[in-house]
């Protein structure tokens, strides 16, 4: 069975320490053509704040993946589609990496493979709490970014490979370099899409794109922008 993140185009990502804008519900979100709704942040993050949403959103069609930011909050939810558990790439301290999934294998038993995935991230805007949290070395021109990208998929068989700039909207040349390294794996672009014109051009270098703060700044009509956006720059590269 191939993966279903092999078929996105557009991930929500809702970060339960926030507000939807006055008036929207999970319904909306849920009815702006993403394909997938990712449940994470870094901050103030809680058990009790991830069952909220992940409650609320369990009766619409779409899939739902926590993303937890440490072992901590992972919750276990039969709505859940799955866990997107983050490995960061390029941090400097190996926790990030390994440490923190080994606590997290090391105290809780039985956990369901089956569901449980990893995304290599690597972060690439300094001054995002990711960043900071993760003491991230964010100083990686494109050639540094394809290859961690191909080191990713080739020796550490990652499925997933996530160019993150959390906050900010991105360079299109490091995103575009991951994107050529990479021969199977699917590639997550998030950071700083906003409308149409973003979502278009990161669609054109990335296989997926995460929509974040946009949500809860702006709303589900700015949203369901940046999934034509997408949407449309992969139909032109589909055409023959
Ligand atoms: C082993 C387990 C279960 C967890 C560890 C998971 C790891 C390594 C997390 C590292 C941090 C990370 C990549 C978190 C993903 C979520 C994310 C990037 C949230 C967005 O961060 P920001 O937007 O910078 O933060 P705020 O929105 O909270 O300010
Ligand atoms: O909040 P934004 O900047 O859209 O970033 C999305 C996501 O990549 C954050 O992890
Ligand atoms: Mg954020």
């Amino acid at each position: 069975m191939t993966a279903p993140w092999t078929d996105w185009d557009h991930i929500t990502k809702i970060d339960p320490d926030k507000d939807l804008v006055e008036g929207e519900t999970f319904e909306d979100v849920c009815a702006t053509g993403t394909d997938a709704l990712e449940i994470g942040g870094t901050l103030d993050m809680t058990e009790e704040k991830m069952e909220r949403v992940v409650d609320a959103c369990a009766k619409y069609d779409v899939p739902i993946y926590q993303e937890p930011s440490n072992p901590g909050v992972v919750i276990d939810d039969d709505a859940l589609d799955g866990y997107l558990i983050p490995t960061v790439f390029n941090a400097k301290d190996s926790f990030w990496v390994t440490g923190a999934h080994k606590e997290w294998v090391r105290i809780e038993d039985g956990l369901d493979w089956d569901r449980t995935h990893t995304e290599a991230y690597i972060v690439l805007n300094p001054d995002s709490s990711v960043a900071e949290y993760t003491e991230a070395d964010c100083d990686q021109n494109a050639d540094d970014v394809a290859s961690f990208a191909r080191v990713a998929e080739k020796m550490f068989g990652q499925e997933i490979v996530y160019v993150e700039y959390s906050g900010t909207y991105g360079d299109p040349e490091k995103v575009g370099a991951a994107h050529d390294a990479l021969e199977e794996s699917t590639l997550f672009y998030g950071g700083g899409i906003h409308d149409y014109e973003t979502a278009y051009e990161m669609g054109g270098n990335a296989d997926v794109v995460v929509v974040g703060n946009l949500l809860h700044d702006e709303g589900v009509d700015a949203v369901r922008e940046t999934v034509e956006g997408v949407t449309d720059a992969h139909a032109e590269l589909a055409e023959p």
